[in-house]
């Protein structure tokens, strides 16, 4: 019987489009490079999620959000399905900081560091990069290192 732990992933762009990526200094994906996301907390919703945890992890504050993608991991023998709200905000203010969670840096999108992020990034990516359109991806991991299965597809989402 599995279960789906709902979780957020914002990547902020700046005028000269590059990507801003935070380093994961603990917990889930550390030591990996990664936009802004997390949780989603009992009462809020999965925008106001993304935009709460952008601004704990790096100091910025989301004018509006852009759903860009959906995706689903699974982990083999784990229930738990990280679902997984993909956005993109290219208005915000506030300052970029470095937090307990997060050293952020902007990256030129040909020096986005993929061999230090998580193995299905370079696979759905690129859709997110040239504008759209929104995707669905799904993958299933062994481990951190190894997928085993995937799938990605552009959707209209909700
Ligand atoms: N890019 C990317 N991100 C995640 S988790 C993102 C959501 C998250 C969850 C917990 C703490 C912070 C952020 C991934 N999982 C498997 N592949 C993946 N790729």
């Amino acid at each position: 019987m599995t279960t789906r732990k709902v979780l957020t992933l914002t990547l902020v762009r700046n005028i000269a489009d590059e990507v801003l990526m935070g380093l994961k200094k603990r917990g889930f994906g550390e030591g990996k490079w990664n936009g802004f996301g997390g949780k989603v907390e009992p009462g809020e919703t999965i925008p106001q999620a993304a935009a709460r945890e952008l601004t704990e992890e790096c100091g910025l504050r989301a004018h509006y959000l852009t759903k860009v993608g959906l995706l689903d991991f699974e982990f083999l023998n784990d229930p738990v399905i990280h679902e997984v709200h993909v956005f993109e905000t290219r208005e915000y203010s506030g300052t970029v900081v470095e937090t307990e969670e997060m050293s952020p840096k902007w990256y030129k999108i040909e020096d986005i560091p993929f061999n230090e992020m998580w193995l299905d990034d370079p696979i759905w990516f690129p859709w997110y990069l040239k504008g759209g359109p929104q995707f669905y991806g799904y993958f299933l991991y062994k481990g951190f290192d190894t997928i085993l299965k995937q799938e990605l597809k552009s959707t209209d989402l909700p």
